[in-house]
């Protein structure tokens, strides 16, 4: 029988008036190994590195998480919606987080639970466990099973690994990579991934990284549950998924080969979209990116919408900066949880809001891990560092997804501490020259003492996999380095022309392109069969009504004209249009802060954010779409090319 998508009346009543909680993000502080026991006896640290200051009465549980610098007086804080201390098990995770997300399932409900962190803090042990101690995935199963034999559900699994973007199927091993499709209402078909029998999870669990490859990868398990919706013959499935998510890690902290450089650089870009996801679900933002990576994808139909997704951040219990950054990341995403649900014209008196995405929701841009980075640099953004309250860990009842944390006072925020500073370090300075056409970005960059204050702790990310997504390989830098020539051959000394001189510039080409295009256009001999057809199609407008079969090409790529005066003029309209939209997509990718704020709709917050975008793609604008991925709609898009069309005829 064919299966059907979840009830939609019955999800919303699952959610009930929790459904503008997306993403609940917590922490759990790992157990210190006896290692760390004994060298932290050996050396006699005896003051914790990691503190939970709990709220004192509050109605929201949600907890600020201090990082101690031993070495200097310094703390930095960050807010999650809650903390599992050392000393709480995995066991009380379930209960308080997991249980009483089952029977959601069983309602074709999704969720996702997502363990991620630096390296080494405790995110198999929290998902998969170990031979003594089952991880949330085995205790969840059990609950499942137990839950299905009442019912009768057929509950079924898949494992999958995610190595440096590519899909592999666990329980069935074999040479080509899983694909995700998606159907007509939005559900992730993930092809070629076998299911098998609940059972066999047990092969497959527990061990280190599910696969036995020694990898650094993403390892999922999902569990679906299928039943019969109760009075009607509809078949619904619900899907559990369980992520135990590669360690974060400075790639440039750390002197890695070629191979673990890509392998690390790939991981980190995976990450930082889905942080980049996380964020734009929870600050509910029209465009999310789901297909930047296969992680993010694989999980689509299992993130917001309906769906229930908990981010357990593993954090290491001894000194490791790398832990620090991860959480200063998911803060992010429960800061904007914040303003979503707040006051939205709350901002800082120094005018550096907390975030300046807690201006109003309409200017606020999801940040991308550059962005958020740079934030954090450049705002010097961070809680202070609240009294401990005095809550001891007990926990009390509370439910889930409900509410949103206090938002940050003014006063919390004035007081920013300089231990924000912390997080950007010289490791990324290095990345962002090297990552940052040197002559388009202006300010942030170029002064890089105000953005990136001197740090002994680095923290790295832009890394160049990042910058050039599939174009990873170990001669990055060196493709690196042909980007910026190339580039730099397109800049002139002394920057980027101002606006006004490139604006004279496209006006003379379509002015040029308007008065004299001839209208037999010859293509140049030595383009033969390379032609580009964008090139044909950008001059001609192949889907002009009538036009198309009127056109003709000679063996010498000259066009024919045989079509009648108004349709010559819609052609060369056309042709118009897209050149201009073209150029208008160049100067987008190419000029500096100043030019980009000349354009309509586009500010100072704006102007960053492209280069940040640059910064990541070396043609980030390619289509007038991905001018939403700014926040602008599509009407603001058409104003903006409406005004630079205009200004030819000024
Ligand atoms: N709660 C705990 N109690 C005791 N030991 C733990 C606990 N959590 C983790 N460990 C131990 O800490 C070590 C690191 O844990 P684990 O392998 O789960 O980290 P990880 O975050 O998955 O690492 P990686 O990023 O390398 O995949 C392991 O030896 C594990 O057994």
């Amino acid at each position: 029988m064919a299966l059907s998508a979840a009830n939609p009346s019955q999800i919303k009543a699952n959610l009930g008036s929790d459904s503008h909680r997306k993403i609940r993000i917590i922490g759990k502080i790992r157990a210190s190994t006896d290692e760390e026991i004994e060298s932290s006896n050996a050396n006699g640290v005896v003051k914790p590195w990691i503190s939970v200051q709990k709220p004192n009465g509050e109605s929201s549980d949600s907890v600020t998480i201090s990082f101690g610098d031993q070495t200097t007086s310094r703390k930095e804080s960050y807010k999650l919606d809650f903390c599992y201390e050392k000393n709480e098990d995995v066991s009380q995770i379930f209960s308080r987080e997991i249980k009483p997300l089952l029977s959601g399932i069983f309602h074709g409900l999704n969720a996702s639970i997502i363990a991620y962190g630096a390296r080494g803090g405790g995110k198999t042990y929290t998902i998969q466990g170990s031979d003594e101690k089952p991880g949330l995935a085995l205790l969840a199963m059990a609950e499942i099973l137990s839950m299905s034999k009442e019912i009768g559900n057929l509950v079924t699994i898949s494992c999958y690994e995610i190595y440096q973007d590519h899909i592999y199927d666990l329980l069935e091993h074999k040479e080509q990579e899983v694909l995700v499709l998606e159907d007509a209402v939005g559900r992730i078909q993930l092809k070629g991934l076998s299911q098998a029998s609940s059972d066999s999870i047990y092969e497959h669990f527990p061990q280190k990284g599910i696969n036995n490859v020694n990898r650094r990868s993403h390892n999922g398990l999902i569990v679906y549950v299928s039943c019969n919706e109760r009075d009607s013959d509809t078949h619904i499935v619900g899907k559990m998924n369980f992520v135990d998510l590669a360690g974060y890690e400075d790639t440039k902290r750390k002197s890695n080969d070629g191979h673990h450089l890509v392998e690390g650089t790939r991981i980190n870009k995976s990450i930082y979209t889905f942080q980049n996801v996380v964020y734009a679900l929870n600050a509910n933002e029209s465009h999310v990116p789901y297909r930047e990576s296969k992680l993010t994808r694989v999980l689509q139909d299992s993130l917001g919408g309906t769906s229930t997704t908990l981010m357990i951040n593993c954090l290491n219990p001894s000194f490791c900066q790398d832990t620090i950054y991860t959480v200063s990341l998911a803060s992010r995403s429960c800061l904007v949880v914040n303003s979503v649900c707040s006051d939205s014209t709350k901002k800082t008196k120094t005018g550096t809001t907390s975030m300046t995405f807690l201006s109003s929701p309409k200017t606020r841009r999801p940040q991308t891990l550059s962005t958020s980075i740079r934030k954090h640099g450049s705002s010097r953004l961070h809680l202070t560092e609240k009294k401990a309250c005095g809550v001891p860990s007990a926990m009390k009842e509370r439910k889930l997804f409900d509410e949103v944390n206090p938002i940050i006072s003014s006063e919390q925020e004035n007081s920013v501490s300089d231990a924000s500073s912390a997080i950007t370090p010289p490791a990324l300075k290095e990345e962002i020259s090297l990552s940052a056409p040197p002559k388009t970005i202006d300010s942030p960059t170029q002064n890089e003492n105000d953005v990136f204050p001197p740090n002994e702790h680095s923290h790295p990310d832009i890394s160049i996999g990042m910058i050039y997504g599939s174009k990873v390989n170990t001669s990055l830098e060196e493709d690196y380095k042909i980007d910026v020539e190339k580039k730099s051959s397109l800049i002139n000394e002394s920057g980027s022309p101002p606006l006004s001189a490139r604006l004279r510039e496209l006006s003379n080409s379509l002015k040029s392109l308007c008065y004299s295009t001839p209208l037999s256009i010859k293509m140049p001999q030595e383009v033969g069969n390379s032609c580009n057809n964008q090139v044909c199609t950008n001059i001609m407008e192949p889907k002009t009504p009538g036009v198309e079969n009127r056109l003709r090409f000679n063996d010498n790529w000259e066009m024919t004209n045989i079509a009648s005066p108004l349709e010559t003029l819609n052609m060369r309209s056309s042709g118009i249009k897209k050149s201009l939209v073209r150029e208008h997509l160049q100067f987008l990718n190419t000029a500096s802060k100043e030019e980009l704020k000349g354009l309509k709709g586009i500010g100072e917050k704006r102007a960053n954010y492209i280069l940040e975008l640059r910064e990541r793609s070396p043609e980030a604008f390619k289509d007038l779409n991905d001018l939403r991925d700014i926040g602008l709609s599509t009407k603001q898009i058409n104003g903006m090319m409406k005004k630079v069309a205009g200004e030819l005829f000024d």
